[in-house]
């Protein structure tokens, strides 16, 4: 049953939690998946900043190695697992370790994802199946168990989702568009059910950001990315970073089921052709 509620004073603001304190996220254990490169890694590098244990899980474990190692440097807090999302066990595994070690997490960032450009019509199965088991029900894996750890050990619990800006489709990427939308009303869905048990569900779409994962994309492709948003260039992994601690923190903890786009205002200006422009387009 919620507390009853009180109107906010003086001695309230003086006192309520900062959001970015250095200290914030101390004793808290904070999971990244996808840590190992980009988004992910920027991610991992923020919570540890802000004093959480980060734990970065991936496929390929010289990646996470490396991250972990130079996040340690600093005398900061970070482990690593190898593990593919796409595999239900083993990511039912994972989170029993992970409670075994360090008691649980607090704050999962499912970050891990990706896909191939190409136009829709050219899909073989494998390839439509291969995306979606990726972004889809790999996420979906994530979110389930962190949720059933929250829920039997009776512990609040946050979620982020990364998706990608879909309300206008995306040309060149229709298996990933599918499957993040369905991410995103996966979130709306559970984050009124899971209401219940104190966890939160958001998402964060980032529009175009220079990454290591742009080796994916044509360079006739990639050279026309920073012009599909108005402010004429690309995001970095630290501005996603920044909004899946604001959605982590106390900042957020109002918000739930809602996606946080960030673009640079491309889902309102601008041309994103993943897979390079048709001639018909020109
Ligand atoms: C750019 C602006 C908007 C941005 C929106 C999003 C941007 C980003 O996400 S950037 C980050 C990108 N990072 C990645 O995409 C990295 C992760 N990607 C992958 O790991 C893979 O692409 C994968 C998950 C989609 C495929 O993994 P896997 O299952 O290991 O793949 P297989 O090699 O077994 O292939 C399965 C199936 O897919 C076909 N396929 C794979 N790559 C391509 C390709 N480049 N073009 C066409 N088809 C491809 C592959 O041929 C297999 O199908 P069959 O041949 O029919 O068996
Ligand atoms: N960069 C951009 O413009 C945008 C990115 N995104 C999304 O943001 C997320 C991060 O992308 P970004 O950092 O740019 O690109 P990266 O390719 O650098 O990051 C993707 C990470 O996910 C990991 N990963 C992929 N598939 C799996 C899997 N099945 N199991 C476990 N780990 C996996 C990869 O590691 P490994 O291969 O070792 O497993 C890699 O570290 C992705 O979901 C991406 O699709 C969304 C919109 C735009």
């Amino acid at each position: 049953m919620a507390d009853s509620p009180r109107v906010m004073g003086d001695a309230d603001f003086a006192r309520a939690p900062l959001p970015f304190s250095a200290t914030g996220f101390a004793g808290k254990t904070v999971l990244v998946s996808g840590g190992g490169s980009g988004i992910g890694k920027a991610t991992a590098w923020l919570f540890a900043r802000l004093g959480a244990q980060v734990i970065v899980t991936g496929r390929t474990e010289e990646k996470l190695v490396t991250t972990v190692e130079a996040i340690r440097a600093q005398g900061l807090l970070a482990d690593y697992r190898v593990q593919d999302i796409r595999d239900y066990d083993g990511v039912a595994t994972l989170f029993a370790e992970l409670y075994g070690e360090y008691g649980g997490v607090d704050v999962l960032i499912n970050n891990a994802g990706g896909q191939f450009p190409q136009p829709a019509i050219d899909f073989s199965k494998n390839g439509f199946d291969a995306v979606v088991a990726n972004n889809l029900n790999g996420s979906w894996y994530m979110m389930q168990h962190a949720a059933l750890q929250w829920r039997d050990s009776a512990k609040a619990g946050c979620i982020v989702n990364i998706v990608a800006v879909v309300p206008r489709g995306m040309a060149g990427g229709a298996h990933t568009c599918a499957a993040r939308a369905g991410v995103i009303h996966l979130s709306k869905t559970v984050a009124v059910e899971w209401a219940e048990y104190g966890i939160r569900v958001n998402c964060v779409a980032p529009g175009v950001i220079f990454s290591e994962g742009m080796g994916v994309y044509s360079e006739e492709a990639r050279s026309a990315f920073d012009q599909s948003n108005p402010m004429r260039r690309f995001g970095t992994p630290w501005d996603i970073a920044q909004s899946c601690v604001f959605l982590s923190d106390s900042s957020a903890r109002f918000i739930t089921g809602e996606v946080l786009t960030v673009d640079g205002g491309g889902q309102l200006w601008g041309d994103l052709w993943m897979a390079g422009k048709p001639d018909y387009f020109k």
